[in-house]
């Protein structure tokens, strides 16, 4: 594990994240997926069909092993059943105490308040599977990129533990944020995953050249706005990573 290891992961997890946007913004918004029908209200499946959906995918992902892994953090951990797969020894680069850190629960909220209304037209098309299907793996890689966050942390960590241990001690939440920012790196990333946008979320076609979409087309021939995987990344992505790191640093000395 090294700053360079963890920033490589992170750069191929852009990968996933811009096609998994491009795939869910292929359907429409669907709403009906999104709220809990008036005639579930306080039965059993007292949830969206999306949460029901996430529930029982993350269930039978459970079965097949995918939690053991420490990068994988499902959305409804007391829900997950215990694994069938064949056992992997997966070495642990975490420390213990803090390995636990993660921040699910607001990458669940922005996802459907804030991101899913941007990222999709209106309209309903029934289509409510396919639907929550690309929804479940938008989040889950949102998930493993931000929670990767602790990697990135205890790498920094082991790098220059004299000065963390202290900042740790005194609980100096500022100065910590401050030590772990690279504003060079955010804007790196940030101009990567807009042009990856550009460049993955362009129509193909055997006539002509390549579509370039900025000059004669527009915006419009992009299959997800680059603008809007750029202020994603800076507003959200970005910040939810600093905060798993700023939290898995304060528990890095339990
Ligand atoms: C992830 C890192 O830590 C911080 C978060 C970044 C990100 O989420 O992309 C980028 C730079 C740092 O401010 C890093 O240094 O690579």
């Amino acid at each position: 594990l090294s700053l360079d290891t963890v920033r490589d992961f992170l750069t191929r997890e852009e990968d996933t994240i811009v096609f998994s946007l491009i795939e869910r913004a292929k359907y429409p918004l669907n709403p009906p997926a999104y709220y809990v029908p008036a005639y579930f209200a306080g039965r059993r499946h007292d949830a969206s069909f999306a949460e029901l959906f996430v529930r029982e995918s993350e269930a039978v992902q459970a079965k097949a092993g995918r939690y053991q892994s420490q990068q994988e953090i499902p959305f409804f951990p007391f829900r997950v059943p215990f694994p069938l797969a064949p056992p992997y020894n997966f070495t642990s680069e975490l420390y213990s105490a803090a390995a636990f850190v993660n921040v699910n629960d607001e990458i669940w909220s922005v996802y459907f308040s804030l991101l899913l209304p941007l990222l999709a037209k209106n309209g309903d098309d029934g289509s409510y599977a396919a639907t929550v299907a690309s929804d479940l793996v938008c989040l889950q890689a949102l998930s493993r990129r931000i929670n990767y966050g602790r990697y990135v942390a205890e790498v920094k960590f082991r790098g220059d533990q004299q000065n963390y241990t202290t900042l740790i001690r005194n609980k100096d939440k500022d100065a910590l944020m401050k030590l772990l920012t690279s504003e060079a790196q955010e804007d790196a990333v940030k101009r990567r995953v807009q042009k990856k946008a550009m460049v993955f979320g362009r129509n193909v076609t055997l006539d002509g050249p390549v579509e370039t979409g900025d000059s004669n087309n527009g915006r419009a021939s992009f299959k997800v706005d680059p603008s809007l995987v750029y202020k994603l990344y800076g507003q959200w992505v970005i910040p939810l990573t600093k905060q798993v790191e700023l939290q898995y640093l304060l528990h890095r000395l339990d």
